[in-house]
């Protein structure tokens, strides 16, 4: 089932296209990624369809309300975390917290959802002490404070150590897990592949493609390369042998295997058949920058 469906969305501001033209469908439970370079148009794509922004043309549709005029009704079932979202420096935790679960008819226990994202011992802290993750984490607060089915989080974890990444990552999987469908903009490939179940890659104000991380991967071949030194010597035909193996090079003792599927499986398997071991064994795989540029003709960084 579609929670979001985006069609065709174009968005201006004065002569400049920040929107071109966009569409993908969120399916309910997802971890949904919006990935592309600095100035792609993904803010302003998740602003449309948070109602934040009138889209110039195109249709949005989340849970079926269409933002631009059933507003109220879109609050109660999305929360979003944006990235230009500041609170007063003074306000406390517990303030902001409360505050927000004012806004709503039947909010969450925010007592609950402070614990949930780690921050009941910053419960009196105010905003302007609090470090760059537990910021974050606020932000993902409010945004849940509703009850929302979907929450938008965008650039979540810019600016954060790569510890404080890990945890808000650790985060957002916890939060798909207790049901809400996430959409996540962000531009860190490694985010993207790790968090999200599919991606919209955007760039210049179009969708270049929507597919799971392992499909963007797929599409540049899907090809894996294996290097290893054998403990004794392995003849070219038995690798070559294997179904999963395209080719087999040698640089001195070193043996470079590149093929595609189950490779290193079958690979390590077939030389402990002959009591082979691989040493100093390393797997390489194409990732979603491999993608990105073979899509684009650009590097995403
Ligand atoms: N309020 C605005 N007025 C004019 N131009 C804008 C405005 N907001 C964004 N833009 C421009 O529209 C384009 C898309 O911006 P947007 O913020 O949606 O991209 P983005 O992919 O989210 O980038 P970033 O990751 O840098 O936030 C950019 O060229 C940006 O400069």
């Amino acid at each position: 089932m579609n929670v979001i469906e985006v069609q065709n969305l174009h968005k201006r501001y004065r002569d400049h296209v920040a929107v071109d033209d966009v569409s993908f469908d969120v399916r309910a439970g997802e971890i949904f990624g919006i990935l592309g370079p600095n100035g792609a148009g993904k803010t302003t794509t998740v602003e449309c369809v948070s109602g934040l922004r009138i889209p110039d043309g195109g249709t949005v549709r989340v849970a079926g309300l269409d933002p631009v005029t059933e507003g109220d009704a879109l609050r109660r079932v999305l929360g979003v975390q944006l990235q230009s979202a500041a609170l007063p420096e003074q306000i406390k935790v517990w303030e902001a917290l409360d505050l927000y679960a004012s806004f709503y008819p039947d909010p969450a226990d925010w007592r609950e959802l402070m614990e949930r994202v780690g921050l009941g011992p910053k419960r009196d802290s105010a905003f302007g002490k609090l470090s760059g993750g537990q910021r974050q984490r606020l932000s993902v607060a409010l945004a849940l404070v509703g009850r929302p089915r979907v929450a938008v989080l965008d650039e979540l974890t810019t600016g954060l150590d790569p510890q404080a990444r890990r945890d808000t990552w650790q985060l957002v999987e916890q939060v798909r897990d207790s049901g809400v469908t996430i959409v996540l903009v962000t531009h860190f490939m490694e985010e993207a592949e790790r968090l999200c179940d599919r991606i919209a890659l955007i760039d210049t104000g179009r969708v270049v493609a929507v597919d799971s991380p392992a499909g963007f991967i797929g599409r540049v071949g899907g090809e894996q390369r294996l290097r290893f030194r054998p403990s004794v010597p392995v003849d070219d035909a038995v690798l070559l042998a294997l179904p999963e193996v395209a080719d087999v090079r040698r640089t001195g003792e070193q043996v470079v295997v590149t093929g595609t599927g189950n490779l290193a499986a079958v690979v390590t398997l077939a030389l402990a058949e002959r009591q082979i071991v691989p040493e100093d064994l390393r797997v390489e795989q194409a990732s979603l920058d491999d993608a990105f540029v073979a899509l684009t003709g650009r590097k995403l960084a």
